[in-house]
């Protein structure tokens, strides 16, 4: 990406503070450029010293090379204040608009990222650009008017001595050239890569330490872990290794400009030493380090640019996912009923979850999904509360493609009680009220008395004002769910759809679950994803899938007797049933 290119991405997000973040460079040029007056001050004392003159002129030029270094100091102190807003305003805005965007995307598109590269992309992306613009753009404006004028000054006081100054610098900077090229901007963004992959994995390990701490720390997530960990070491020491002979030879030129100042002087004093060579000398031996942290300061630039444009590449790339369409004007459903006609959906090319599925749930009925583990029941309820669109065929509610329903009318008409239902780090009553947001104390209350939630709130110091997460206040798998059943309650949708929603839960949390959900379900279109199918023996339709496909469906008793897939599932759970049994009495 070019430098212009990298600029006019940054300004299109910093909106009105566009013109500080311009400032700025404007600032830290007029301030680089004061810094250099000192310089000529100290040359002319120098030269009045070496000359004998009086001293009357040198504490004024002193007084003035003070002068001059404060109001630098001054000029760079706005500059970085203008720089400072703009970059906060530039991040700030990269950031909403990428959690925007991700809030749009499908499930699926956030999900085959990773969470941890997605968290990567939106703080550490966002904070990249806000140091390239906060500190480093300054920084590239002050180095360029501070290199200009010093070659400048250089080539004014003595073209020879100048020339000899500059030369090991312009050496360098064709090293310099040479080690930043095409091949330098890959090699960023493999590094960024590796960087990002240990960062996903670490998320990935931690969200899933307890399963490694169960099994010990040979499993697959440790060892991707100990892979990214790895991968990233070999490539930085690699890297190392790749770059030593051209930061060598970078450095030493940079630091060799004293040689050649050294042998310069030699040769002009053959026919004597003057005053004038020896200011000028002085001169030029203070101000070549000037030179050579300049071009120091240019190459970590380089690097720094190479840095930001990847970093914006990362962005874009995540805004380039295309979010879920939505309608211009949206349709109302005209009832709670689910339709699905010639449904398929894949995660990957090739393979698909449900296969050219059709399916009518009318509304008010309590439909099961049942079928193997993979037959694509959680897709199938996904794809009816839209986290994904399907790649063929239409998904109805109340006879309207969700397509063409607004996406806050579709969330407010379908409620989903996950598996592992997860609460936010905020009190109960904000977790309930995230259900209906203008919901009442009341109505909140109320409905965690319907999901059940009576002794939860009277075992906690606070009752529902009680912050999650904080001061070890958490839940157990059962009393999260009920939680969850009730910010459904409070929302009301005419749709539910529970995940398996007493999967996790102890008997006593069970059966309040089964309460609530009972209270949730009153009126309701139900779809339900049961595994344990005497759980699903007071359905109106239970569906059975496999591979993808609607296989079986009717009243239990009736898949129960005819001999299919659904009767030898029951036999098998029945059977497993009396073996526990039979074990348990066995123990006693
Ligand atoms: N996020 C995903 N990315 C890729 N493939 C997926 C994803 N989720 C599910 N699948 C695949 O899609 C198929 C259907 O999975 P799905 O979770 O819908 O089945 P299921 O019947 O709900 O399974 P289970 O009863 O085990 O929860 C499976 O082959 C599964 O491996």
């Amino acid at each position: 990406m070019k430098d212009e290119r990298i600029l006019s991405r940054l300004m299109e997000y910093a909106g009105s503070y566009r013109r500080l973040a311009r400032a700025s460079w404007v600032l830290s040029a007029l301030s680089a450029l004061l810094g250099l007056a000192p310089f000529v001050f100290i040359w002319k004392i120098s030269a009045a010293a070496l000359g004998g003159s009086g001293t009357e002129d040198m504490a004024a030029w002193g007084w003035k090379a003070v002068i001059a270094a404060a109001l630098s100091l001054i000029v760079s102190i706005l500059g970085l204040m203008c720089s400072h807003l703009a970059a906060f305003r530039v991040a700030a805005n990269m950031r909403s608009r990428l959690m925007r965007h991700i809030a749009s995307l499908p499930l699926g598109s956030a999900e085959s990222l990773g969470t941890g590269k997605l968290r990567a992309i939106v703080t550490n992306c966002s904070a990249a650009t806000e140091n390239y613009l906060a500190h480093q753009l300054p920084d590239a404006s002050a180095t360029l008017a501070s290199t200009a004028g010093l070659g400048a000054l250089i080539l004014f006081f003595d073209w020879r001595l100048g020339l000899l100054s500059l030369l090991p610098a312009f050496l360098a900077a064709l090293s310099m050239r040479a080690m930043m090229g095409p091949d330098m901007q890959r090699q960023m963004g493999d590094y960024q890569n590796a960087l990002k992959d240990m960062e996903n994995e670490a998320v990935e390990y931690i969200r899933g330490i307890s399963v490694v701490k169960t099994f010990g720390q040979s499993v697959f997530s440790f060892e991707r872990f100990r892979g990214a960990i790895e991968r990233y070491e070999k490539w930085v020491i690699g890297y190392t290794k790749a770059m030593r002979p051209h930061m060598i030879l970078f450095t030493a030129l940079v630091q060799s400009a004293f040689l050649f100042l050294i042998g310069g002087g030699l040769w002009l004093a053959r026919g004597g030493v003057t005053p004038g060579l020896l200011s000028d000398l002085v001169f030029y031996i203070i101000v070549t380090p000037a030179v050579a942290v300049n071009f120091n300061k240019i190459m970590y630039l380089v690097e720094n640019r190479m840095t930001v444009a990847d970093a914006l590449r990362r962005v874009d790339g995540v805004l380039a996912l295309k979010p879920l369409s939505q309608p211009e004007h949206g349709e109302h459903p005209h009832d709670a009923s689910v339709t699905l006609e010639n449904v398929s959906f894949g995660y990957a090319p090739g393979k698909k979850a449900v296969d050219g599925l059709s399916l009518r749930i009318e509304a008010g009925m309590r439909a099961a999904l049942v079928g193997p583990s993979g037959s694509g029941k959680s897709t199938l309820a996904q794809l009816i509360a839209r986290f994904f669109d399907p790649q063929e065929g239409r998904v109805l509610i109340g006879g309207v493609d969700v397509r063409r329903i607004a996406k806050e009318e579709l969330t407010d008409f379908v409620s989903f009680v996950f598996q592992d239902s997860r609460l936010i780090k905020a009190s109960i009553f904000d977790n309930v009220r995230m259900g209906r947001p203008g919901a009442s104390r009341e109505e909140v209350f109320a409905a965690l008395e319907a999901a059940q939630c009576g002794d939860i709130l009277a075992k906690l110091p606070q009752g529902a004002d009680t912050e999650l997460g904080a001061k070890g206040t958490y839940l157990s798998g059962g009393e999260t769910q009920r939680i969850s059943i009730a910010r459904a309650i409070l929302k009301n949708a005419p749709i539910l759809i529970l995940d398996e929603a007493t999967a996790f839960a102890d008997p006593d949390n069970e059966s309040r679950i089964q309460a609530a959900l009972s209270r949730l379900s009153q009126g309701k279109t139900v779809i339900m994803i049961a595994h344990r199918l005497s759980s699903v023996k007071r359905a109106d339709l239970v569906c059975v899938l496999e591979n993808g496909k609607v296989v079986e469906q009717g009243a239990f008793e009736r898949l129960a007797e005819r001999g299919g897939l659904f009767a030898r599932m029951w036999r098998e759970q029945q059977s497993a049933a009396v073996w526990k049994m039979t074990k348990e009495a066995r123990s006693c």
